[in-house]
Order: C-alpha cells, then structure tokens, then sequence
C-alpha cells in the first residue's frame, strides 16, 4: 500500500476554519483561472460540500459572471426534491451571490438514468468543445463513511469506467439509487481536486485513505497534472 505524496494536507483548527480554507482555495483557483482563460469552471458535491459552499462563498471577491458550474454527481431525482443536489446550490448560492441558474449545467431529471448520463455528458462536452478529456479548474468533493466520492462507491464496477465522461449508476448504495457521476479520468485531469471536511465522524475513514492508503474510491483521486488538497479539522484529522 502507497500513501498520497501529492496530497497537500491542510489541517485547520474547527469547521469553520475548514469553510474558510476552502472558500479561499475557490477565490485564488476562480481568480487565477480568469485572469489566464476568461472562465472558471467548478464541479461541485452534495452532502456537507454543498453546506460548506453555501456558507462561504457568499464572502469572496470573484468575477462570477465567468463561471461555469457543474456537478461531480447528482441524484436522480426532481429539482423540487430534498434529495437533489442542485437544489441547494439554487437555494444557497443564487440569490446570495451575483451566480445566475443559467451557469449550472444541470443534469435533465425527466429522462432515465442512461438517458441522464449521456445528456450530462453533451452538455460537458459542449462547455469542454474539442477535448479528449475534460479539463476542470476546479472539482470539490466529498468523502463519505465508506470512502466513496462522487457516486463511485467501494468495489463497485464504475470505479474501472474509462470510457464515458459520465456515468449512471441504477444501484447506488446510498439512496437514491439512480445517479450521474463523473468517472475518475475525468476527475483526475482536473487542474485540482479538492476534499473538505470537518469532525471526529470523518477520522477513521481519513487515517484510512491519507494515513494508510488503502484505496478507497477518494484515495483513487490523484490527478495526473493537477494539485490534490484535503482540507481536514483538527477532529478529521485526530486519527492520522
Ligand atoms: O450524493 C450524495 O449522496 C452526496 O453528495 C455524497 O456523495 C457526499 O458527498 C458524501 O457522502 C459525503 O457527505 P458528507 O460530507 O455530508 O459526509
């Protein structure tokens, strides 16, 4: 077993400090990229990442307007449903920031989860024209207690999918079953991956991944040219 070389680790004191690193991470990656390219383009993730965003974001100093914002993976679900991911991005960030609906790229929730895969992925493509694989400035994600990040869950056969940008996934473990995901050669040409997370609840599964590399799905996060932070609370991180 191999730990992450590459992984910067950032060990802060309470969450808070967590929303801040990360806030910060999106304000320097957002502003570096505009500046070089004209455009920012995020993934985002459910779960205490989308808390975390919504908390924070409303407080940085970015060019909006150029960005695009996408989903790492989504639930299969109405925009109207609790379960769905957008739903909170549009609850806590439009509104709150100068972002407008039109810059998330949305998956269509009336089609079947093939259907919904492979719309997701012409919409990618048409924001990434000409690429063999998308290059993201910016993919933040989330660990959950089985170590799955995304939808790309233990053991499960789309960790070896290599040949879509996106894929469905009809049995999901954690509910609801029917969901999108980006696929790892995807998630690791990003120009950065990102983990945030706060509590004693994320220690073991931590120590498992940074401490002794098993490779869990977030442990097979490892972009090939791109940067690899996890942002950690000091109860995240008691057990490395
Ligand atoms: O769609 C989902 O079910 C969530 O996005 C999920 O993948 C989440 O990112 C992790 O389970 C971590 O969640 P927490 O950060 O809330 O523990």
């Amino acid at each position: 077993m191999t730990s992450i070389p590459k992984a910067v680790r950032k060990i802060v004191k309470k969450e808070e400090d967590v929303i801040k690193q990360l806030c910060t991470l999106v304000e320097q990656l957002s502003n570096e990229a505009i500046e070089a390219r004209g455009s920012f383009t995020i993934g985002l993730s459910g779960g205490s990442m989308a808390k975390f965003l919504c908390v924070g974001l409303p407080k940085i100093q970015t060019d909006w307007a150029k960005w695009s914002l996408f989903f790492c993976d989504e639930r299969l679900v109405p925009f109207s449903n609790e379960d769905s991911t957008y739903k909170l991005y549009l609850a806590g960030l439009v509104g709150k920031t100068p972002l407008k609906e039109d810059q998330f790229v949305v998956i269509n929730p009336d089609l079947e989860v093939d259907a919904a895969a492979k719309d997701y992925e012409e919409k990618v493509r048409a924001k990434f024209p000409e690429s063999a694989w998308p290059r993201f400035d910016l993919l933040l994600l989330g660990m959950g207690p089985d170590g799955h990040t995304a939808s790309l869950f233990p053991d499960h056969p789309l960790l070896e999918e290599k040949s879509v940008w996106i894929a469905a996934i009809h049995d999901s473990p954690k509910p609801p079953p029917c969901r999108v995901t980006m696929t790892y050669p995807v998630i690791n040409n990003a120009g950065c991956c990102a983990f945030a997370m706060a509590g004693q609840g994320k220690a073991d599964m931590v120590k498992r991944i940074l401490g002794d590399g098993e490779s869990l799905p977030s442990g097979r996060v490892r972009p090939t040219d791109g940067e690899l932070i996890w942002i950690l609370d000091e109860a995240a991180a008691s057990k490395l």
